[in-house]
């Protein structure tokens, strides 16, 4: 597995930040053995299904430093652990309502050294506290996650998007979208990385 297929699509990542995305496949195979976070076929194309997928997220927003970034349903650390990897001065608060998959977490931010995670085991609703952006991935429909969310939000926004939801989704979404009432902005990643596995993947911007 090689770490080449970020520097494809990121050039601008320091030799920090390399070495950190570098060491996710040793950490996710040693945890994954005891943990089951990844599906086992997937472990083997953590950078693009996982990583690359996670950052497909930068490609659509560049955090700014001292955004607050929650991460819901981060599972075993997707897209928040690859996100605070890129945007280390960015505040992430991953949330997950299994306390294992937060074990996880955890135990990665520590051997990455990532001082800007904070890793919490609840349910997306109960968290307190206020965010510029809410991001997650394979989750729940639109229509369930949004009341999760929606009170958690920094009423100023200062980036080029107002504050809002990233959601990283795939396949067909006109009726998810439809049911959901919400007016989205919709990312093809297939614009941005040229994989198979991007043909149909899409982030979804909910301005809040
Ligand atoms: C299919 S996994 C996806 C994990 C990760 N986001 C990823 O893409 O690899 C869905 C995760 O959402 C979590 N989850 C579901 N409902 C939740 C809620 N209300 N609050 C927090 N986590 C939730 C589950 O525990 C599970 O870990």
């Amino acid at each position: 597995m090689t770490s080449e297929i970020l520097l494809k699509y990121f050039p601008e990542i320091t030799a920090e930040q390399l070495k950190q995305f570098e060491q996710l496949p040793e950490l996710y195979t040693h945890w994954n053995n005891q943990i089951n976070v990844i599906s086992r076929k997937d472990i083997d194309q953590l950078y693009e299904r996982h990583v690359l997928h996670s950052l497909g997220i930068a490609k659509v927003m560049a955090f700014k430093p001292g955004e607050k970034v929650l991460d819901v349903g981060t599972g075993g650390g997707f897209p928040g652990v690859p996100l605070a990897i890129m945007f280390p001065q960015t505040q992430f608060h991953l949330v997950d309502s299994i306390g294992k998959k937060i074990k996880v977490v955890t135990e990665v931010a520590k051997a990455l050294g990532l001082q800007n995670l904070k890793a919490t085991h609840a349910r997306a609703e109960q968290i307190d506290g206020k965010f510029d952006f809410v991001v997650s991935r394979a989750v729940t429909r639109l229509k369930e996650f949004y009341p999760w969310v929606k009170g958690k939000f920094n009423k100023q926004s200062g980036n080029v998007l107002p504050n809002g939801i990233l959601y990283l989704k795939g396949g067909d979404l006109n009726e998810e979208i439809a049911e959901s009432g919400l007016a989205v902005q919709q990312f093809y990643l297939k614009n941005y990385f040229d994989e198979e596995f991007f043909e149909t993947k899409q982030v979804i911007y909910v301005k809040v």
